[in-house]
């Protein structure tokens, strides 16, 4: 049957090939510690090896119409063998359920989600954490809403977890269920634990496996199932139309050969036909290839009896003589038969309580057996009375159809009671009535006929006439449609001129208008330019004007230098005319009116007072000079200058003179040269073309300016250097 699927999955380790062995979908495994053992093998309808991806079992398992068809995906195996590892996996591998859901969300496919735990026969909702049947719902949004529960599901006590089923439900449109159900561990309990939670625990667990078993065995062989045997199957949705898969998983350790080889079992017998209902279903007895198998199987699990016996016997043995060893080693006197007995009784216990729960196991099967039987008689029972209900009603319809035969038959009886002579008058009058409706009928067609003929020609006359004057008057109407056009289209000519005349005056108009604004814009902008050149001739002559005064100044200063004043030395006096000039306030009104006037007058009285200061201070120091020679100084010369042979006095005379007048010169450059180079801004932020010869004009005169302050810089740069020449050595002077 296609619905039921089984695979194997094989966890990754390096298992022995002593051991197990993989073949496509064979696997074949082999008691290790035995080396007289056989092989022994299983098949299922798929077998992951070690190597397969998370990706690969999705596929397998995703591989039929899962928005149209319920699934139950479960898997089973020992604790540790990937059990959740395949289904749930984690971020960076993750198992069939994320996968799952993170394809639906990728459909914009609406998932809802609830989940369960089942432990000890009770159903907890993850969702509310409540012990109850009637389960919630969530949304899964976004993939992480899912991880959130996986979180969930892998917080729940630890301990407990082996021990628990989880199962997962994804609703995904009003019908659809895909269930995942992770079980709880198979791993045998170990045989010293007989009673409390655990024992418990284990015994719940056990039958509920043995339940699953035979459900899906019972599914794969379409009968009737037996959920209501245990919570786990009653919660599982297992029909018609559900896809169920079992993944089986395996941690292929040596240690770990009988877990391994109870799991493949596990999974073989949901397949295999089950001895007890097949003989059930044959009771003749007869030895179908099915019951040879069978046979087989049986003649195996026997032998695997036998053998856990012999097991158990030698290790009993083995028991009691290592007991025994301890006993004499230790020289205690124990009564190992009281001991044994105490044992015994708990061991019949036990064994009691195992009986008990095997005839407990055979009574639900024989109950099980029986509802199988009960159902069977009740399907049939529904099927006679089907068949009797579909009878009944052929009946039925059948005796209705011969009513009718029989009223038919009566009908015909009754006419050929009736006389063959007022049957033959009755047709007879029936037929002359029909002859003569067709004669009349075939008279007035004949009569139609004939006029039509006859009217034809003149008919034909008139048609024509009738079409030359409809030609004629179309032809009217077409001309008349002409002359109306052309009268139209004159008339709208003639306003189409007549707006192109008012166009035309007022462009005119507006044109005459935008020259003379232009006119009145250009004899404006001559009489500004004129006025601009006005201006910027009166700043150079009064440019020419400052630099004079300066160079005077300079020259004054370099007279007194060099003692060219009359009375020597000691009282030299200036004369009037050599004397320093100021700027005048109306000579020179377009520099202050383009400066701020009052900082430019008290910078330029600063100066003038600063220069007859210096004279002043300079000509008494050197009144006050001891010293009779005069100091020349020849620029040309000034690096060949003695300095070390002047007396300290006359050094810094020399040395403040020469740094005033170092000073002086560069703030008036400066001052120049900012006037100048505004100027030229001003012109270059000009628009029109004769801005450009002006421009030029002033540039060639900011260059004149310029070279002409070149050559002050030279002279500055000279006295500088005599300057840093003079530091030093007044500073050595000083000190001696
Ligand atoms: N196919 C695999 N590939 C890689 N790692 C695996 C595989 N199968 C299992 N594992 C790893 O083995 C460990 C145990 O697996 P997992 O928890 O799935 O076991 P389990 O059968 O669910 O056990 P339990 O019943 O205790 O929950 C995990 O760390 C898991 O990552």
């Amino acid at each position: 049957m296609n619905n039921y699927k089984v695979y194997l999955r094989v966890r990754p380790i390096d298992y022995d090939q002593s051991m197990m062995n993989i073949n496509q979908n064979t696997i074949s495994i082999k008691d290790p510690t035995n080396k007289q053992a056989e092989w022994q093998q299983y098949c299922y309808d798929k077998i992951f090896p070690s190597t397969s991806t998370q990706k690969e079992l999705f596929d397998e398992v995703f591989n039929f119409d899962c928005l149209n068809k319920n699934a139950c995906i479960l898997s089973y195996g020992q604790s540790g063998s990937g059990k959740s590892y395949s289904l749930f996996g984690n971020v960076q591998n993750p198992g069939i359920v994320p996968l799952f859901v993170q394809t639906m969300l990728e459909k914009s496919q609406v998932v809802e989600a609830s989940f369960q735990e089942i432990y000890i026969d009770q159903i907890k909702d993850l969702n509310t954490n409540l012990v109850t049947e009637d389960f919630t719902r969530r949304q899964i949004m976004l993939i992480n809403d899912l991880w959130d529960m996986i979180k969930i599901v892998r917080k729940t006590d630890i301990k407990r977890q082996v021990r628990t089923h989880v199962i997962i439900t994804l609703y995904l449109n009003k019908d659809t269920k895909i269930q995942f159900v992770d079980l709880a561990g198979s791993e045998r309990v170990a045989k010293n634990i007989t009673e409390g939670e655990k024992y418990q625990e284990a015994i719940m667990v056990t039958s509920s496996h043995q339940v699953l078993n035979k459900c899906l065995n019972l599914f794969n062989q379409n009968k009737v199932i037996p959920k209501r045997e245990s919570k786990l199957t009653s919660a599982l949705i297992i029909d018609n139309n559900t896809q169920v898969i079992l993944i089986g998983t395996i941690n292929p350790s040596q240690s770990n050969y009988e877990e391994c080889l109870l799991t493949l079992q596990y999974l073989d017998r949901t397949k295999n036909v089950q001895v007890q209902i097949r003989k059930q279903q044959s009771p003749q007895g007869l030895d179908t290839p099915n019951n040879s198998q069978q046979d087989k199987v049986i003649k195996r699990l026997q032998e695997e009896i036998q053998e856990y016996k012999q097991k158990i016997e030698q290790l009993n043995l083995d028991r009691k003589k290592r007991f025994m060893d301890l006993q004499k080693l230790l020289g205690l006197d124990i009564d190992l038969e009281r001991l044994s007995a105490k044992n015994a009784k708990d061991i019949s216990i036990f064994r009691n309580q195992q009986e008990a729960l095997q005839k407990n196991v055979s009574l639900q099967e024989q109950l099980e057996q029986q509802h199988y039987e009960i159902a069977e008689l009740v399907r049939k029972n529904e099927e006679l009375k089907q068949d009797f209900h579909q009878k009944v009603e052929r009946y039925q319809s059948q005796l209705i159809e011969q009513r009718e035969i029989n009223k038919k038959l009566k009908d015909q009886i009754n006419m050929t009671k009736m006389s063959g002579d007022d049957a033959l008058r009755q047709l007879n009058s029936e037929r002359d009535h029909f002859i003569k409706k067709l004669q009349d009928e075939s008279k007035n067609l004949l009569e139609d006929k004939v006029t039509s003929i006859i009217n034809l020609p003149q008919t034909a006359l008139t048609k024509l006439s009738e079409n030359q004057k409809l030609q004629d008057l179309r032809r009217q109407a077409r001309n008349e449609a002409e002359k109306e056009f052309n009268k139209q289209l004159d008339q709208i000519k003639l306003e189409h001129q007549k707006w192109l005349d008012t166009c035309k005056q007022q462009y005119e108009y507006h044109l005459n208008e935008k020259n003379k604004e232009i006119e009145n814009f250009l004899s404006s902008f001559k009489q500004y330019r004129e006025r601009k050149k006005q201006q910027i001739n009166d700043i150079v002559d009064e440019l020419l004007d400052l630099y004079d005064i300066v160079q005077k100044q300079n020259k004054v200063i370099d007279k007194i230098e060099t003692g060219g004043y009359s009375g020597g030395l000691k009282s030299f006096s200036i004369p009037k005319q050599d004397k320093p000039i100021l700027p005048n306030k109306i000579k020179h009104k377009n520099l202050f009116l383009y400066l701020d006037t009052k900082s430019v007058s008290a910078t330029i009285t600063k100066k003038a007072s600063t220069i007859e200061k210096t004279i002043k201070t300079t000509t008494k120091q050197l009144k006050q000079s001891q010293s009779q020679f005069a100091i020349e100084i020849d620029y040309n010369q000034i690096d060949q200058i003695n300095f070390t042979s002047m007396d300290l006095s006359t050094l810094r005379s020399y040395a403040n003179k020469l740094r005033d007048l170092v000073k002086e010169l560069q703030d008036q450059m400066i001052v120049v040269q900012d006037k100048c180079k505004q100027q030229i801004a001003q012109m270059q932020r000009g628009q029109f073309i004769d801005y450009f010869v002006e421009r030029d004009e002033a540039i060639q005169k900011y260059n004149i300016e310029n070279r002409r302050y070149n050559q002050n810089r030279v002279v500055i740069e000279s006295q500088s250097r005599i300057l840093q020449k003079i530091r030093p050595i007044s500073s050595i002077q000083r000190k001696s």
